[in-house]
């Protein structure tokens, strides 16, 4: 497949996009047609990274719209890829019980490389032949491929993959993403962008730029068919960019900073207590944020804001950041009780001792959001994120979503892993750093991991019973000789 050869062309007359053009010489051809022979057009195309149910929505949205972009749909396995050849070639949305089928996608193959330890590890395409090689990450960075697999760059990516498995499925795109791509990510909790960046991107002069992506529309996929999903509650997408780090420019005049006299010339030293030496050295203080637009951030922008089923917005990174929080917090609390008690999220209402647990839960919450550097030079923080009003957030939406079953309820009883890592866990993590030992959600995280690990044992060690042939009564167990 040649993904480059289907590419739409953009008609936006956009005077970013000259930072896509050769630099004319004087002597540049100035008729229409050689404008067209010379200048780029931007790249329209979209792949979306992680085909679940967010991802089915936001693909079958994007090609409803007027003028639609070409997208291409990567898949991780062969086994979909079949699928989707085998079958219609749509996507289906089911909304309010009347379904809609869309089609014109392009689809490719993106096999997802494990990692262990932060590294990729090659695994055997075909466990039978062990000398069959599947792609992994060699040396000089170059990528293995496989079979089915392109090099064709990719300008602009959204990866709806769950929180645990983004990295492996980023890596399966590394070597066509370049420093002007866009990645906008969709994912549910906090610590995405730090953990791509550690691992995936590690050198800020060739990192992609980053949006984000928080997703409230309630979406379920139907197990007996992998490209529909139910669009079961209307929500809103908020989109932010993310500043870049190339783009961040020092900042002179900081709050805080002073130069010592004879001293460093580099080195700030503390006017005043609320403006103490960073205790953070790794966060950056708010210097201006050097926000540079490029041709692939804004057409992406442009793109989701003028697809109306989604309702998306976009936030100033601050804005974004408590949008995420606040979210959060409701995560925290909804989404581990509801696999402790494996129930539906309206359970934890109107029961005063989970009420309790609630409050407890939300003070160590609250302190930590409360006290984060990245926060301090942000207006009424303290009122927004008080604990009175978190609870009143989280009883607010797990009324409205009473008979839906958690994500991570969701996951756990299927056996996958779970984003409490990214929810709790990111709580416990940002506290260790302040100092706040936040006991409580460090025990839920414990629980609810265990629990996880209870049922995936389970899982495993199921009795595989076979159905009897015609004739033979009962069932059999699959290795066990049958007893007739
Ligand atoms: C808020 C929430 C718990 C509602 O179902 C949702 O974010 C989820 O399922 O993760």
């Amino acid at each position: 497949m040649e993904p480059q050869a289907k590419q739409g062309t953009s008609t936006e007359n956009d005077a970013q996009q000259g930072a896509l053009e050769p630099k004319s010489s004087p002597s540049s051809p100035r008729n229409v047609a050689d404008f067209y022979r010379v200048k780029p057009v931007l790249d329209r195309r979209i792949h979306i990274l992680g085909i679940g149910s967010v991802g089915r929505f936001i693909a079958h949205s994007l090609r409803g719209i007027p003028n639609p972009p070409p997208i291409t749909l990567l898949f991780h396995r062969p086994r979909m890829l079949k699928l989707w050849d085998e079958a219609s070639q749509e996507l289906r949305i089911i909304t309010d019980g009347s379904s809609e089928k869309r089609g014109g996608f392009d689809v490719e193959l993106a096999f997802a490389r494990p990692r262990f330890h932060g590294h990729e590890i090659p695994l055997q395409d075909d466990f039978s032949d062990p000398s069959a090689q599947r792609p992994s990450e060699s040396k000089d960075a170059s990528p293995q491929l496989s079979e089915g697999e392109s090099t064709e760059p990719i300008n602009t990516l959204i990866v709806c993959t769950k929180m645990p498995h983004v990295l492996s499925a980023l890596s399966s795109v590394r070597h066509r993403l370049h420093p002007e791509s866009v990645i906008l990510f969709m994912q549910n909790g906090m610590g995405i962008v730090e953990k791509v960046n550690k691992e995936i991107f590690p050198d800020p002069e060739t990192r992609p730029h980053y949006m984000l992506g928080i997703n409230s529309h309630g979406m379920n996929v139907n197990p007996d068919d992998p490209f529909s999903a139910t669009h079961a509650g209307f929500g809103t997408i908020s989109l932010g960019l993310m500043p870049h780090e190339r783009d961040q420019k020092p900042a002179p005049y900081a709050p805080g900073l002073q130069f010592k006299p004879g001293g460093s010339n580099t080195e700030p030293i503390a006017t005043d207590a609320a403006h103490a030496p960073d205790p953070y050295p790794g966060l950056k203080s708010p210097g201006p944020p050097g926000f540079r637009w490029t041709p692939y951030n804004r057409y992406l922008l442009r793109t989701l804001l003028r697809t109306p089923v989604l309702c998306a917005t976009a936030f100033s990174p601050p804005d974004l950041l408590q949008l995420q929080l606040e979210k959060l917090a409701v995560n925290c609390i909804v989404n581990p009780l509801t696999v402790l008690l494996d129930a539906r999220n309206g359970t934890i209402l109107y029961n005063y001792y989970l009420t309790r647990t609630m409050r407890l839960l939300l003070s160590e919450i609250s302190l930590v959001i409360r006290n984060l550097p990245e926060l301090q030079y942000i207006p009424n923080v303290q009122q927004r994120f008080d604990p009175g009003r978190l609870e009143t957030m989280v009883v607010g939406v797990a009324h409205k979503t009473r008979d839906n079953i958690s994500s991570m309820l969701a996951d756990v009883r299927a056996g996958r892993q779970s984003e409490i890592d990214y929810i709790n866990g990111w709580i416990v993590k940002r506290g260790e750093m302040m100092g706040v030992r936040c006991v409580m959600n460090y025990m839920l995280l414990q629980i609810v991991k265990g629990k996880a690990g209870m049922i995936q044992w389970e899982i495993g060690e199921d009795v595989p019973f076979v159905e009897g042939k015609p004739g033979e009564d009962g069932v059999q167990i699959r290795g066990e000789p049958s007893s007739n």
